[in-house]
């Protein structure tokens, strides 16, 4: 059970977003194991907003922000940056966006991401979608990604792989608990990773007919 505040937060929150049901799928995974290259076939396909908790971050960097400086060096140390900001700048894209179904990449990367972001927005994910790759398979693909990113060079790599096991992988148990991870392989080339997408994302999209042709 939620306390008063957590319960306050919500209302407003809830108001905030127009009381429109917003529906939210978090993708999770290990550092270069797909995520951003997944969520883009899924936009493509089935109408979602791609919302990139690295991307915004980055995107807060390059503004001139007075954070700037701090989410700059977190990244470099591929430590996580406290929650607060990345879940202002979340709720600013949800917002701006007339969507209202979202792949949020990337977050929650720990248990005060997950936690924070659930008492603040009162959204609990429809699901989460998990990419499970090998170590090495990572380490090969970030090193290879050619983004001129800070953070891909193997010194960060091994950083991050450490924070993943330790805070981002017991995230992904808790939601396991609950029944809520959808488990794709994501070590095979792109195109076979998104087919086992697919299977998860069909029967969310397809139409159920009846012979009179009526939507049911
Ligand atoms: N299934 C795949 N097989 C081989 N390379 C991949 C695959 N999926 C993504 N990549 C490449 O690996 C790198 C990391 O992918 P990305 O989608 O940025 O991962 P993440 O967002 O999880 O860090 C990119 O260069 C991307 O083109
Ligand atoms: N929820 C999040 C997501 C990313 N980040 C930071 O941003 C970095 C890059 O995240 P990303 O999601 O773009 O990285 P990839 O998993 O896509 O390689 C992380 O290593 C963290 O330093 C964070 O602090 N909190
Ligand atoms: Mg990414």
């Amino acid at each position: 059970m939620g306390t008063a505040v957590d319960a306050a937060n919500k209302v407003v929150n809830e108001s905030l977003l127009s009381e429109k049901k917003v529906t939210v799928i978090f993708v999770l995974g290990g550092p270069g194991s797909g995520k951003g290259t997944q969520c883009a076939n899924i936009v493509e396909n089935y109408g979602y907003t791609h919302l990139s908790a690295g991307d915004l971050l980055r995107a807060e960097i390059k503004s001139g922000s007075e954070n700037g400086t701090m989410i700059q060096n977190m990244i470099k140390e591929g430590k996580i940056v406290p929650s607060e900001v990345t879940i202002k700048l979340l709720q600013r894209a949800i917002q701006e966006t007339g969507n209202d179904k979202f792949l949020i990449d990337g977050f929650p990367r720990n248990e005060e991401n997950r936690a924070a972001f659930e008492s603040v927005t009162g959204i609990v994910p429809e699901f989460v979608l998990f990419f499970d790759c090998p170590e090495e398979e990572m380490e090969r693909r970030l090193l290879s990604r050619n983004q001129g990113r800070d953070d891909d060079n193997i010194e960060t790599i091994r950083k991050r792989f450490n924070v993943y096991m330790e805070s981002s992988l017991p995230v992904i148990e808790y939601y396991n608990a609950k029944g809520k991870v959808r488990k794709i392989d994501a070590v095979k080339p792109v195109e076979e990773v998104f087919e086992d997408v697919k299977a998860v994302f069909i029967p969310l999209h397809e139409k159920v007919v009846d012979s009179f042709g009526r939507i049911l």
